[in-house]
């Protein structure tokens, strides 16, 4: 089962300490984030399975396991809530847990992301407790995170210059971001009260915050410059090229395809991978460059093909030792600044980046993206198996799979007998043919021949035709591919479009949810219905999405009036027919009823109902017409259906009161 992440909202990200966020608990923020998430997706608090919240320091106001206290906070107590901790990917992490879970089907709708208060918390927390015997022999293993990016900087020499024009660089961009206006959708505004006491008094204020606060439109390289080193006397490491220490909190809904396409609603990306890598801890912040790789090889991409990369500038010194190692393009890295300019909230960061990138592939229509921070994010998974027919044993690999990867490859052998030789555990050159002998108990040997042949896996996932039969011919939609894969179908006023199996061509090879032959209501015009084609190579795909639209109805309106005396009363009303309408428990009518009367308008509710085929209906009403003798009563009838108005004026002539 796919799993997509379907939206997701974030804090402003504050400084610690003496910004917005210094008056608010981390569980706070992130309830106000999920809340306002999971009312803009409009779903039932009762279908959310669990909330996963990745949290850095999870002590203090951070602990009780804060998960679950933000779930209650936000969702009420049937949900529940977690909390996961792998330091600065923690709000990674959450959101890879929940899409693992719901690929194996355990769950529909998670809430993941993470938050973190490093007002409140300081790094490591309040009591710093190392293993003695640990610290004894690895004393580097608790080195701070300063510490750590100055050994970087020195192993891949990184000069204090290039980190200071890395962080100038950074608020260069973030500025632009803001100006521009980039984080505003992904901002959920939040109040503060502020209770504080100066000089013995207690003072409370209010306060909104809608904007990052780190980037600094007064830094420059010259001021950069002169920052003194933070961490060691003769450093590069400086408060300017450095992560600032932040308070935020971010959220996704990340949910079933299923479940996705039973709401209509729309999905913003998919988690394709995610590897973890360990390096020396000294160094931490080189790890990006082993978990990339591993990311990309489970997605079958090459890094050429990720045009957005999130890379999370714990450091610059460590973050341009990454970008050099990778051979990454650095157009590519952080377009709207890192975390040097907008903030490092530990366990919030990871789901912030997350939501940045969404935000930043949409805009410019890109496929393949990437968060990487202390440990890799990536995307895509492959999965192949071989095909046994005698002893020959004939495996199909995709195209995405290299020459190098061929040459070293690990089979996974299920056999009965003794033995099998060579141990499935050693990787072969399998670009030849490879052979293995399973031995029995009774010393019978079979040999098996694994030849291995790499097939075109098609990538297109694509939809090229969709129609709909109707008693009333076949209409074809029209498909609109620079505007978000819509595809467009207008049909008269009425037409019946209950259950109906739509007509659909896609590329060879590819599939389609909801499946071809599913019936569907395309009745509803407010709605679109989301059709999601995935490639065979399993991690293409695109996302159609069928509009509908009605043309105006043809109704026929005929106004009446009757004078029931020589006193001012009268009967007004009218008799109405609409054409083409068929039953459709949506479309309903408001007839109104303008009298001009002698002191003015006098409007009334002529009659409201549901509108059934065939559909004749008349509506009068008794009014009392204060007008002077001899005069005529213009009558003006309004009707309307389903937003749609039509009107219509009568005068009626006959109606000559008291003479
Ligand atoms: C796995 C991982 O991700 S590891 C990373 C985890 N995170 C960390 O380790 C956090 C790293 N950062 C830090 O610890 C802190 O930001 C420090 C220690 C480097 C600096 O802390 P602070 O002194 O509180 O930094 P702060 O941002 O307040 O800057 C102090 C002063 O330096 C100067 N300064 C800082 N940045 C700039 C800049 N870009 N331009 C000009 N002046 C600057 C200012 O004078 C500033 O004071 P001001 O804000 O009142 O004007």
């Amino acid at each position: 089962m796919n799993a997509f992440i379907v939206g997701g909202y974030r804090t402003a990200v504050t400084k610690s300490s003496k910004g917005g966020f210094r008056h608010i608990r981390a569980d706070e923020l992130a309830a106000r984030v999920i809340k306002e998430l999971v009312s803009s997706l409009k779903i039932d608090v009762k279908e959310i399975d669990d909330v996963i919240v990745g949290n850095a320091t999870p002590e203090a106001e951070q602990g009780l396991q804060i998960g679950r206290m933000i779930s209650l906070m936000s969702l009420g107590i049937e949900v529940g809530g977690v909390t996961v901790n792998r330091y600065c990917a923690s709000g990674l992490e959450a959101i890879a847990i929940a899409s693992a879970r719901i690929s194996c089907n355990q769950a529909d709708c998670i809430i993941a992301g993470g938050t973190e208060s490093m007002t409140q918390l300081p790094m490591g927390g309040y009591k710093f407790a190392p293993s003695w015997s640990l610290a004894g022999s690895h004393g580097d293993y608790y080195l701070s995170m300063g510490l750590t990016a100055e050994l970087v900087a020195k192993e891949f020499k990184i000069s204090r210059e290039d980190a200071d024009m890395f962080a100038f660089s950074s608020h260069q961009k973030a500025l632009q971001a803001i100006k521009q206006g980039k984080f505003r959708n992904q901002i959920v505004a939040v109040d503060v009260e502020a209770v504080e006491f100066i000089e013995g008094e207690r003072r409370v204020s209010q306060y909104r915050v809608t904007e990052d606060e780190g980037p600094r439109s007064d830094t420059n390289l010259e001021v950069l410059s002169k920052l003194k080193p933070v961490f060691a006397s003769q450093g590069v490491v400086t408060a300017g090229n450095s992560s600032q220490t932040s308070d935020g909190a971010a959220f996704v809904a990340v949910m079933s395809e299923r479940m996705m396409l039973r709401m209509g609603l729309k999905p913003e990306a998919r988690l394709m991978s995610y590897s973890i890598a360990g390096v020396e801890p000294r160094t931490m912040g080189i790890g990006p460059t082993l978990a990339v790789p591993k990311a990309l090889k489970q997605a079958g991409l090459a890094l050429k093909d990720v045009s957005q990369i999130e890379l999370n500038e714990a450091f610059s010194a460590q973050a341009l030792a990454v970008g050099r190692t990778l051979d990454i393009d650095f157009e590519r890295i952080n377009v709207n600044g890192g975390a040097v300019a907008l903030g490092h909230p530990l366990g919030c960061t990871g789901a912030k980046l997350t939501i940045q990138l969404i935000h930043e592939m949409r805009s410019k229509k890109e496929k393949f993206g990437m968060v990487t921070a202390c440990v890799g994010g990536g995307q895509g998974v492959a999965d192949r198996k071989g095909s046994i027919v005698n002893q020959d044993i004939n495996v199909s690999l995709d195209a995405t799979m290299t020459e190098s990867q061929i040459r070293s490859l690990r089979p996974t052998i299920v056999y009965s007998g003794l033995s099998i030789t060579p141990s499935p555990d050693i990787p072969q050159d399998f670009s030849d043919v490879v052979t293995y002998v399973v031995e029995s108990e009774s010393g019978n040997k079979l040999t098996y021949r694994v030849n291995i042949g790499v097939e075109n896996v098609s990538r297109e996932a694509n939809l090229s035709s969709f129609s709909l039969n109707l008693e009333s011919g076949l209409f074809n939609g029209t498909i609109e591919k620079n505007e978000g894969n819509t595809i467009n179908f207008s049909f008269p006023f009425g037409t019946n479009l209950k259950g109906i199996i739509p007509i659909i061509q896609i590329s060879p090879n590819a599939t389609i949810n909801p499946p071809i032959d599913t019936q569907m209501d395309f009745y509803d015009d407010t709605k679109q219905r989301h059709y999601v084609v995935t490639a065979q190579d399993k991690t293409t795909y695109n996302v159609y999405s069928v509009s509908i639209s009605y043309t105006p109805i043809t109704f026929g309106l005929v106004g009446g009036a009757t004078q029931l005396g020589s006193t001012a009363f009268a009967t007004v009303g009218a008799l109405f027919q609409v054409g083409g309408l068929k039953d459709n428990p949506l479309w309903k009518y408001t007839l109104m009823i303008d009298a001009y009367t002698a002191s003015g308008t006098l409007s009334v509710t002529g009659g409201t109902g549901r509108i059934n085929n065939p559909f004749s209906e008349s509506v009068w009403k008794t009014i009392a017409l204060l007008i002077g003798i001899g005069r005529q009563l213009p009558v003006k009838l309004k009707l309307s259906i389903e937003g749609l108005t039509h009107e219509k004026t009568y005068e009626f002539n006959n109606i000559q009161i008291g003479n």
